[in-house]
């Protein structure tokens, strides 16, 4: 009997970042599930410890209250496209990581570096031990959490575009009532500020991300670019690693 050995199966690690209502959860997990990857919403895990923090009572408004709280819960992030979950402590996170309570504070929260260490930790383990690959999104991923990803997409879109998104969003939630369009604008552009402003790990395009304007895009035309993308990236990987390693040198 001859025996066989299993190669190791090709991993690739995918970047999605850019600020909110630009497609990226529904991009990563589309794409993910289209290819077989794991997917993680790392926006989730920063809402999962910011309704830690306000149903525990720490005053988010306090960075040496918030610090000193970043290590205590346990936040839990599965990883599957087709039903990604969260929760803090063992309870289910999903439902109120999405009040307008917690949008208003996460940006709040997400600012303290100690919050950032503990959850980037958290992020680069999963992604590591993710079998096959993943598609990780959020914010600062391509430039900070994983910056040796074979593949970093930066999304973008306009602003009205972004805000008609998350007020379609917004008024499911509210059973069809019509949402205030100005107000989200207002509260997406309050939250792009200080996600980029911070001094830990802003928002921002990685320097060899790239960039995708999603404005005129459908989603399933996003998609497709991206899984092209994904493609490519992955070959590239492949080829890489088959190729003998250079002597001191050469290029
Ligand atoms: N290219 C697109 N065109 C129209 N709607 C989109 C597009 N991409 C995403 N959406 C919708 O916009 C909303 C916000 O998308 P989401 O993926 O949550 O964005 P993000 O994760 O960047 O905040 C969702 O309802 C989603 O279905
Ligand atoms: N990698 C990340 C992801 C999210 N965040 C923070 O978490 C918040 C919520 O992220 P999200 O992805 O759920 O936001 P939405 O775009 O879905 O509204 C952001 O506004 C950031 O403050 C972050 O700081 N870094």
């Amino acid at each position: 009997m001859s025996a066989t050995v299993s190669a190791t199966p090709a991993t690739v690690i995918v970047a999605i970042d850019g600020p909110s209502g630009t497609g990226k959860s529904s991009t990563s997990k589309a794409v993910a599930a289209q290819l077989g990857l794991r997917y993680l919403d790392t926006g989730a895990q920063y809402r999962a410890m910011t309704w830690w923090m306000l149903t525990h009572g720490v005053d988010v408004a306090d960075p040496a209250e918030v610090a000193a709280a970043a290590d205590t819960p346990r936040i839990d992030s599965g990883t599957d496209p087709e039903a990604p979950t969260i929760s803090a402590d063992g309870a289910d996170a999903s439902g109120p990581i999405r009040t307008p309570e917690v949008t208003a504070a996460v940006s709040a929260v997400s600012a303290v570096p100690e919050v950032r260490a503990r959850i980037t930790g958290l992020q680069r383990s999963i992604a590591a031990s993710a079998e096959g690959g993943i598609v990780v999104e959020g914010r600062d991923i391509g430039s900070t959490v994983l910056p040796d990803a074979d593949l970093k997409i930066f999304l973008t879109a306009a602003p009205e575009a972004r805000a008609a998104r998350r007020g379609g969003e917004l008024k499911s939630a509210e059973g069809g009532r019509p949402v205030d369009l100005a107000a989200t604008r207002r509260d997406l552009a309050e939250r792009d500020k200080a996600d980029s402003s911070r001094k830990t790990s802003p928002l921002r395009k990685a320097d060899d991300a790239v960039e995708v304007d999603t404005t005129e895009l459908t989603l399933e035309q996003v998609v497709e670019c991206v899984v092209t993308l994904v493609e490519k990236a992955a070959q590239a990987a492949k080829a890489a690693a088959g190729k003998p390693a250079a002597k001191a040198g050469q290029v």
